[in-house]
């Protein structure tokens, strides 16, 4: 039987909050202030009703809101859901300890999104592309997206069609398609090993002007030309599997960020750097040490290095810095260190960074709860918080990317000397 709840706040996945005498019980699309009925399994209430809409309740952008697993949060205003956001990110840092000012979240729009992961199954009536139903396995053909850029987006069709192929009837797949500005990346995983035939035919794509490399179980089968971004300062080179800032405008958003925290401070050592996304912008004013743990970024990155006019040395280093964080005599020579580690945060690198000289430091992270972790090292190390600001980059779900300054407020010892990096 439906029983009447009262929404008082959003969870960090996106999840209405209702409390009730028997505990806390989460209703998905609802509202601050909205009066509902639902049926309550356990934590979770079904919404049956809403009995009372909030006036910040608006359309959902997407026909599929609700039943696809991938938004969870299109239905509110857009200032308090950017104010949501931004309190996700206080109350990671307020459960560290750490009281800061969060400045205004940067904003990014709709269309953006330029990589995405697709599930394929082939059907009786062909190969289905589309996303994960909510709290399914089930693949939901989609019609739209409004998060992805119009070049994946309206070539839906297209790329079914590509991984066809490859699938046997009730089997499944994953597509993953990166927009670049020289055509799109595509990857096919968990597919048939394509037999001589399928190269013949899936090789037929590389002249349509639409697919510039496709890659099937990890192995190129064709590359008419080498996917490339162009940012405000190089050319980026995407790999199929490896990281990419999920959109262009975030992208750019981060990198004036980290360019700006960094300013003038020289060397620089742009940790967990990946094809170079920061070390190339940071090269335009002084030299960088771009480390990364994976050997196939490194090779984008040299690509772009060789491609680039009028940067200082960069240079990079494979290392897993999870293992083996710089330690402080191997960062006493940097102005400045920027790091941009994977969800698990940086924990390592941070204890070290907490014990060393480095006047700024920069954190980029794509999780405010292992960035509050990390950031609670530093300023036990001695380091002063100066500056987080969140950015829009996974539009309508419960992730934000965060940049966070940091300056040394210790006694710092002996003057750090710059080093010729070569
Ligand atoms: C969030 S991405 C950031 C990449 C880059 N800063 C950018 O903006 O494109 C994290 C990077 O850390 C790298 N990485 C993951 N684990 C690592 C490790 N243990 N040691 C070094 N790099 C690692 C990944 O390959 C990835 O390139």
């Amino acid at each position: 039987m439906a029983e009447t709840l009262t929404i008082t706040s959003i969870g960090h996945e996106g999840d209405g909050i209702a409390e009730t005498t028997s505990g806390r019980v989460y209703v998905p699309f609802t509202l601050p202030g909205e009066t509902v009925a639902v049926e309550i399994e356990g934590e979770r209430g079904h919404l049956v009703d809403i009995v009372t809409p909030s006036p910040e309740r608006t359309a959902p952008a997407c026909r599929h809101f609700t039943v696809c697993g991938g938004c969870t949060i299109q239905h509110w205003a857009a200032e308090p859901y950017q104010d949501w956001k931004r309190g996700l990110v206080a109350t990671a840092f307020q459960q560290r300890g750490i009281e800061t000012e969060i400045a205004p979240i940067v904003p990014v729009g709709p269309h953006t999104r330029r990589r995405a992961v697709f599930s394929l199954i082939k059907t009786d009536s062909g190969t289905v592309l589309g996303f994960h139903r909510r709290e399914s396995h089930d693949v939901l053909a989609i019609e739209e997206c409004p998060l992805l850029v119009p070049e994946i987006e309206t070539r839906r069709e297209r790329l079914a069609h590509l991984a066809d192929r490859l699938l046997e009837r009730g089997k499944r797949g994953r597509m993953t398609v990166i927009a670049t500005d020289n055509g799109l990346d595509v990857a096919l995983d968990e597919v048939k090993t394509p037999s001589r035939a399928d190269y013949e035919a899936l090789g037929r794509h590389s002249t349509d002007g639409i697919v510039a490399r496709l890659t099937v179980n990890g192995a190129q089968i064709f590359m008419s030309r080498v996917p490339e971004i162009r940012t405000d300062a190089a050319l980026l080179y995407p790999t199929p599997s490896g990281f990419l800032q999920a959109t262009a405008p975030s992208e750019t958003a981060l990198a004036r960020l980290v360019d700006a925290a960094v300013g003038k401070a020289t060397p620089v050592a742009d940790l967990f750097s990946g094809i170079g996304t920061f070390t190339l912008r940071l090269a335009r004013r002084a030299p960088v040490l771009a480390v990364e743990g994976d050997t196939i970024l490194l090779q984008a990155l040299d690509r772009s290095m060789r491609f680039s006019k009028g940067i200082k040395t960069i240079t990079a280093r494979r290392r897993d810095l999870f293992v083996n964080p710089m330690a402080p005599p191997e960062l006493k020579p940097f102005g400045a260190v920027v790091f941009d580690p994977p969800r698990a945060g940086a924990k390592a690198q941070s204890e070290m960074l907490a014990k060393s000289t480095v006047p700024k430091i920069v954190a980029v992270s794509c999780n405010p709860a292992t960035l509050a972790r990390d950031a609670r090292i530093l300023i036990d190390g001695g380091y002063r918080l100066t500056r987080v600001t969140p950015v829009d980059q996974f539009l309508w779900s419960g992730h934000v990317e965060v940049v966070a300054e940091f300056e040394l407020a210790r006694k710092s010892g002996p003057t750090a000397r710059p080093v010729r990096l070569s």
